[in-house]
């Protein structure tokens, strides 16, 4: 996808200047939460919706203005409509029939899937008979018989109960695998998109955030928001000043508290440059550990507000006197706003398109704007809940600990994230 940008009738920008290349073979799953422009794109790669600018390329080819028929695409839905009148096995053979193939072939095709997708028993009753799961099945197997270029998936596990999710789950990592098929996932569930994804791509507000591995993504973020997509519970962002001492040591000042880079840290080289700055610390709760005694650089002192159980851990929220932010508030600015209050006209895809380089053109004028000496100001970072004010940690043994209780927390300084006041990663991303 190069470029791609979509306003739909309305002039609401749901997809703004997205780039993205999808490998042969790769599972690339898009998650972000809900109307950040997931479905648009995907359908926009199906040929079901037209793009705003931008173009999109199979291979060598351009398949902009392909029709869907054309592009080489299958597509699964949340709900796979089956036909109604025809068994597991028939819908599942129904495209290759259609064009022209074999029954015999056909049908040992649908077999060959059918036992892939654990319904093999399931075969040749209809779809009223069948869990909501094995029509899903269905629905993936009479998608991806005819081995598609790329194969479409929207959400197709978000009816499914939680058992049925994690099966479905891995066959279809497994069967996209062996048949080697371009995959492209819609989700906003994050532990499908870890656990599927060879790379994932973030989105927000019509743009990608990040694109990576699982574990690129999520151990070393490219932004605030990414940070705090991924991971439960979400990641500690703190408000922290820059601090430079004698013999440049980097000290974060987090209002009360500090936390010290090791003279070592090559991340202090880069800080260095921020002296007197306002960035955003990321810790996940489990870069905090329960000590006893004092005396290290990096302890935190804080008050124990709660204790939850969650079966494999416990989870403290500890008041340690920090202004902790929402990562979802972080780097939205009001130029959101610029882009989705100028209505356009309802009609031609023309005028659309017109409007589109209009609101580009606008989008653009306030970035540059965002690369001058005074960028346009900033929404408030966080709502001051009296939940968002507390360090969730992760603690394996609460022997001896209860609510109210003083404790002492060692920070794993290597383990910490920093981020601009925007959101983008201050220290290295190391890819
Ligand atoms: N046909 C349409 N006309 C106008 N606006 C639309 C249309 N379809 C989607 N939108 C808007 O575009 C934005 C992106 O929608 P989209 O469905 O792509 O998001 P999504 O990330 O897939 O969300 P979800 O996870 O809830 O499905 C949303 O604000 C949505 O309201």
């Amino acid at each position: 996808m190069d470029s791609v940008s979509k306003v739909y009738p309305g002039g609401h920008l749901a997809v703004d200047e997205l780039t993205l290349e999808v490998m042969d073979g790769e599972f690339m799953v898009l998650l972000g939460p809900s109307g950040c422009g997931k479905t648009t794109v995907l359908r926009m790669i199906a040929g079901l919706e037209d793009l705003s600018n931008g173009a999109v390329w199979f291979g060598r080819t351009e398949g902009t203005a392909l029709t869907p028929k054309d592009r080489g695409v299958a597509m699964v839905f949340q709900n796979g409509a089956l036909y109604p009148n025809r068994t597991a096995r028939e819908n599942i053979m129904f495209p290759l029939r259609m064009a022209g193939e074999d029954l015999v072939e056909a049908n040992a095709k649908a077999s060959g899937l059918a036992r892939i997708l654990g319904i093999d028993g399931a075969l040749d009753r209809l779809p009223r008979t069948l869990s909501g799961g094995q029509r899903q099945r269905v629905a993936i197997g009479r998608a991806i018989v005819r081995q598609p270029k790329v194969f479409l998936m929207d959400e197709p596990l978000s009816n499914l109960d939680a058992t049925m999710r994690t099966e479905l789950r891995q066959e279809i990592g497994s069967m996209t695998r062996d048949m080697h098929v371009t995959t492209v996932y819609v989700t906003h569930d994050q532990v499908e998109a870890l656990t599927l994804a060879d790379r994932i791509a973030i989105m927000r507000d019509g743009k990608i955030e990040d694109v990576g591995t699982p574990a690129q993504v999520y151990d070393d973020p490219a932004t605030a928001f990414t940070a705090g997509f991924l991971g439960t519970p979400r990641i500690n962002l703190m408000t922290a000043i820059v601090q430079v001492a004698s013999h440049h040591r980097v000290t974060l000042d987090l209002g009360s508290q500090t936390i010290a880079l090791p003279p070592t840290d090559r991340r202090s080289m880069i800080l260095r440059d921020h002296a007197g700055e306002q960035v955003i610390v990321g810790a996940r709760s489990d870069a905090f550990s329960v000590t006893a005694g004092g005396g290290d650089a990096n302890q935190l002192s804080g008050t124990i507000r709660a204790l939850e159980f969650h079966g494999h851990q416990w989870i403290a929220f500890v008041d340690a006197g920090l202004e902790l932010l929402n990562p979802d508030l972080i780097g939205l600015s009001r130029r959101r706003k610029v882009r989705t209050g100028r209505p356009t006209s309802h009609s031609a895809g023309s005028r659309v398109h017109r409007s589109a380089g209009r609101l580009s053109a606008v989008a653009s004028k306030v970035r540059s704007l965002g690369r001058d000496s005074t960028p346009p100001p900033l929404e408030p970072l966080a709502s001051a809940t009296h939940r968002r004010s507390d360090l969730v940690i992760e603690i394996d043994n609460v022997v001896g600990l209860k609510t109210h209780d003083q404790i002492r927390l060692t920070v794993d300084v290597s383990r910490i994230h920093i981020f601009d006041q925007r959101g983008r990663r201050v220290d290295r991303v190391k890819r």
